[in-house]
């Protein structure tokens, strides 16, 4: 093992888990011997030892006193037990990277009597380095360990810094579970085709290029959307027709209410002992 590289603990394996230890490797980071893996769930950790080559531990503490940097990535519900469990256990110059939805800095600091944090929010793309993942710092995070968040992250996607903690909350709203809402509209789009009477496999295919070809139409265009949207809309034709069903049902409303109620979620799931039921191990 080569000692001058950082050694990585990932408290949790799940899917956000995967995604960063997968990108580490893909993007040549670090080697997969440097980084830990640690869970309940002995099959889970056997099949990333399988596919990466990564270390597996069932004991995160065991995990996280052998790693410069520490990744809690373990669901809100779960966080304050894994604390609790991991006070004293981290080595006194170790890097913290929370993705825990909600989990404030102060919390983290507090219950883990650690100081030097990083809160971040990325998102499932992230699997495939096409995520982006907002991130903010505690004042005792320098300059050198910014560089390797930045690192860490980058092979997620892109990563945004900012100086306000609440833009985390935002985030998790807006891009961290926004994939969820593109998901259930691409869902939904697809469901019309075939209620219109198309083949499902059709549908698919005119829904899914319909939707990225728009997407990299606007990023080349960089015209704002309405004027992109104007230029479908033929006077009395089909979308102005479409959009003013749309538009009729609160489509705009119905999306700002969602996030404002993702946003106010995540403020939630930063409070002692969140609601939520998980399954074992989960
Ligand atoms: N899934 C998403 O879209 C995103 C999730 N996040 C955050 O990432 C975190 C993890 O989420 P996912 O990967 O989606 O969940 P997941 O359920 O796929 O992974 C959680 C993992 O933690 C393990 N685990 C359970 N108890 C544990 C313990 N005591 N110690 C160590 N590991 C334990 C589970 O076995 C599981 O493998 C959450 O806090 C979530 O808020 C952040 C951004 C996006
Ligand atoms: O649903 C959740 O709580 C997580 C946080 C960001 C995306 N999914």
């Amino acid at each position: 093992m080569d000692t001058t590289q950082p050694t990585i603990a990932l408290i949790g394996h799940g899917i956000m888990g995967e995604a960063i230890l997968s990108g580490l490797i893909r993007d040549g980071l670090t080697p997969a011997d440097h980084i830990l893996a640690a869970g309940p769930r002995v099959d889970r950790g056997e099949e990333l030892r399988d596919r990466y080559g990564i270390r597996p531990f069932t004991d995160n503490r065991a995990a996280a006193e052998q790693a410069d940097v520490v990744i809690l990535s373990v669901k809100p519900q779960r966080l304050d037990r894994v604390l609790e469990n991991l006070r004293g256990h981290i080595q006194p110059d170790a890097l913290i990277i929370s993705i825990v939805a909600g989990a404030s800095i102060e919390k983290i600091a507090t219950q883990l009597g650690h100081s030097c944090i990083v809160r971040s929010m990325p998102n499932t793309p992230g699997q495939i380095g096409e995520g982006i993942t907002v991130w903010v710092p505690s004042p005792s995070v320098n300059e050198e360990q910014k560089k390797t968040v930045r690192q860490i992250l980058g092979a997620l996607g892109q990563e945004i810094f900012v100086e306000e903690e609440n833009y985390l909350d935002m985030a998790t709203a807006l891009s961290g579970t926004g994939p969820a809402y593109v998901f259930l509209f691409l869902e939904a789009l697809i469901d019309a085709g075939v209620h219109l009477g198309f083949p499902r496999r059709i549908a698919e295919q005119l829904v899914l290029q319909t939707v990225s070809g728009s997407v990299d139409y606007y990023r080349r265009k960089k015209a704002h959307p309405a004027a992109l949207r104007n230029e479908v809309t033929s006077p009395g034709g089909t979308s102005a027709e479409a959009i003013y069903y749309l538009e009729k049902a609160g489509f705009r409303t119905a999306i700002s209410r969602a996030i404002w109620a993702a946003y106010e979620r995540s403020q939630e799931l930063g409070k002692d002992k969140p609601t939520g039921q998980l399954k074992e191990n989960s």
